[in-house]
């Protein structure tokens, strides 16, 4: 007997109350252990070809399909609504592209069907008041490609536009998601279902494994059961999982729009990899509380696989070089950042640094000389300045460096290291021979990696092929000026994947959000990500973008817009007020407390990887974002595009923040990044 779950499943399970999932959890490992116990109850459901009800307790079911061998947990319900629920249901597979599906059965009015059961509508229902109905002119084998079911076609073709989301919701994913892109200017093509091949099993094709596993054993039921909304877990895209089990040949990178499950996809990654007994495997991101996440999810993943979990170290990456180094050569006394404005004052102090002002000094020393571990003028001179398009003259150049040299000295002076060094001493180790505890990097927030930590993964990387696996998103880097993943031994080309549908932001959000960037962004190596074709799998209000007069007036419509959000059942934990910088966290406090001071108060760059029902991004003033202050310190030396540009991903990571509500506001005339938001 082979048991199978589906995603209908355990979304019927996560709706029940505690105590009710106790419960159906119990029956379904009986079921597991002995699927003919007479205990079980099992009953025909009469008007339902293939399905089978077993009793939880009085009141509650749980609907099977049963075929052969094959035993389907389909749903869990109380007992009226579940039988309602298999009799509207049929089990086949497309017959286009092979794919297992639930089929909702078209039924007629005449029937006396309740109208509010899923079922396609009677033709032409919809053109009541209706907009045009944007698939009208699609043909049947257009609609066949993208797994819509035969018998769905007609009620495609009628539903008007603001019927869509509904229809959306009673098609299996695979059709939706095109249908979706296709209503908001996508192409069709770009959504064709592989076909199965001939004779294979429909539950096997990539598209059916986004709604239906197999059970592996009663630890693996345990694990689902236990976590039903944790649905990522198990029910994977079919890219997510081509991303996952692909046998890359080199260092792959992974990317998205926000919310495309990114971080999922390096989740199931880094525990694939840990499959072999032989594997040491680094799941890493930049922050700790990053890291702190994933490690999180690591644990419900391999909740079923404790062994396999031993063999995955979850760190952020600063954490785990720290560690290494330490391991090597003794405790690393790191400079911080204070410390190093503190000796390029004493530089200026003695006459160094001629016109560079003090902020220049540090920012270059940051992002070029330090970053690329720069130890002498000449190589100052040749270092590849991408993202900084004015070049020092000569006589610049040397007066800067004379800073640095001065800051080399002072730092060796007091046995202090910078972050770069240590890096830069880790990876000379490794190239000379040091065996690392670890054969598989996997690096979440790719995009947002230093010089001196892709140099070093290039290192520990070696030659091995699967040795490299990154995720991340080109818009979202916020930290560092672009490079060349490529000079640095880090060679992707050919071996990139773009994640198309996003899980966590409504369409109406991620739309806005994505207006903010190009809809493509080629990397200093050519490789280019897009945004093109990126669906939402739900839709929500349109974001609020509300400019005012001043900042009380700001506070105000901020408190009451919150209030609202209480008001709709929203908990305060569910939303947060996020603000450029810290200058700015006053506003956002006066704002959060007219609502409730739980309410989260977050800064842009601390935003990253957080998730919230509700977001209000405030204080998106003119002299707010981008930072001036940041854009004076590079003066007209550094490139401000680039630096724009960072600012700019700033407010693209706040927004896509939010699932459901939006407010971006600010006092007018507002940052100029808020125009592309509004532009249709
Ligand atoms: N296959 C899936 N099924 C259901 N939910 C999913 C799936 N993949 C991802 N999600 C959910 O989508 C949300 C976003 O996922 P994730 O954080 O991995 O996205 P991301 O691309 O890393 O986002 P960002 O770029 O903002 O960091 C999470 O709530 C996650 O659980």
């Amino acid at each position: 007997m082979t048991l199978l779950y589906a995603s209908t499943f355990t979304d019927a399970l996560a709706r029940l109350s505690n105590q009710e999932q106790k419960q159906v959890k119990l029956t379904a490992f009986d079921l597991q252990l002995d699927p003919t116990s007479k205990g079980l109850q099992m009953h025909r459901i009469d008007k339902a070809e293939g399905f089978w009800s077993i009793r939880v307790n009085l009141d509650l079911r749980i609907i099977l399909h049963k075929a052969g061998e094959r035993i389907l947990l389909a749903y869990v319900d109380h007992h009226d609504a579940a039988y309602r629920w298999a009799e509207r249901k049929r089990l086949i597979p497309h017959e286009r592209t092979g794919a297992m599906q639930f089929v909702e059965v078209p039924v007629t009015p005449a029937e006396g069907v309740p109208a509010e059961t899923a079922q396609p509508p009677a033709p032409g229902a919809s053109e009541a008041g209706a907009g045009h109905p944007p698939f009208r002119a699609l043909s049947d084998d257009q609609l066949l490609d993208v797994g819509v079911p035969r018998a769905w076609l007609e009620t495609v073709r009628e539903t008007a536009e603001q019927e869509i989301d509904a229809l959306c919701e009673d098609l299996p994913a695979e059709a939706a998601e095109a249908l979706l892109d296709f209503a908001t200017g996508g192409r069709l093509e770009d959504h064709i279902v592989e076909p199965a091949a001939p004779g294979s099993d429909p539950f096997a094709h990539p598209d059916a494994q986004r709604r239906f596993r197999v059970v592996e054993g009663v630890e693996e039921l345990k694990a689902a059961l236990d976590a039903p909304f944790e649905k990522w877990a198990v029910f994977l895209h079919p890219l997510q999982r081509a991303s996952v089990e692909r046998a890359w040949r080199g260092p792959a990178r992974i990317s998205g729009s926000a919310g495309t499950g990114k971080t999922i996809v390096a989740l199931h990654r880094a525990v694939r990899l840990a499959e072999d007994e032989a594997a040491r495997v680094l799941l890493t991101t930049f922050s700790k509380r990053l890291a702190e996440n994933m490690a999180a999810k690591a644990e419900l993943l391999t909740a079923a696989h404790p062994d396999l979990r031993a063999r995955l170290q979850v760190r952020a990456i600063d954490q785990a070089a720290y560690e290494l180094f330490a391991a090597q050569f003794g405790q690393p006394n790191l400079a911080k950042p204070a410390q190093l404005r503190a000796a390029i004052a004493a530089a200026q102090k003695e006459g160094l640094g001629g016109e560079h002002s003090a902020e220049f000094l540090f920012e270059e020393w940051e992002e070029v000389v330090d970053a690329w571990g720069l130890q002498e003028e000449k190589a100052y001179a040749g270092v590849p300045r991408i993202g900084r398009k004015l070049r020092l003259g000569p006589k610049q150049r040397a007066s800067a460096w004379a800073v640095f040299a001065f800051l080399r000295d002072w730092l060796a002076a007091r046995k202090l290291i910078t972050r770069a060094d240590l890096y830069g001493r880790l990876t000379t180790a490794v190239k000379a021979g040091l065996a690392l505890p670890y054969t598989h990097f996997v690096v979440d927030e790719a995009q947002d990696l230093s010089v001196a930590q892709a140099r070093f993964l290039a290192a520990a990387g070696g030659k091995r092929e699967e040795a490299l696996f990154f995720t991340g998103d080109l818009g979202q880097r916020i930290f560092h000026l672009p490079f060349s993943w490529l000079k640095l031994g880090l060679d992707i080309r050919g071996r990139a994947q773009v994640l198309k549908v996003c899980y966590r932001t409504s369409h109406q959000i991620r739309s806005a959000a994505d207006r903010l960037l190009a809809p493509e962004i080629a990397d200093q190596d050519g490789t280019v990500e897009s945004r093109r074709g990126t669906v939402s799998v739900f839709e929500g209000p349109e974001p609020e973008l509300v400019l005012h007069n001043d900042p009380e007036a700001e506070t105000a419509a901020v408190g009451a817009w919150l209030n609202a959000r209480l008001a709709e059942g929203v908990a305060p934990a569910e939303m947060a007020v996020i603000v450029r910088a810290p200058g700015q966290i006053p506003r956002a406090r006066a704002a959060a407390k007219q609502a409730s001071r739980d309410i989260p108060l977050i800064l842009m760059h601390d935003a990253k990887g957080l998730e919230y029902r509700a977001c209000a991004v405030m204080a998106v003033d003119e002299d707010v974002l981008p930072d001036p202050d940041r854009l004076e310190a590079v003066g007209d030396l550094a490139d401000l595009e680039a630096l724009q540009e960072t600012e700019r991903h700033l407010l693209y990571v706040a927004c896509t923040r939010a699932r459901d509500r939006l407010l971006i506001s600010g006092v007018e005339p507002g940052s100029e990044f808020l125009d592309d938001l509004q532009a249709r």
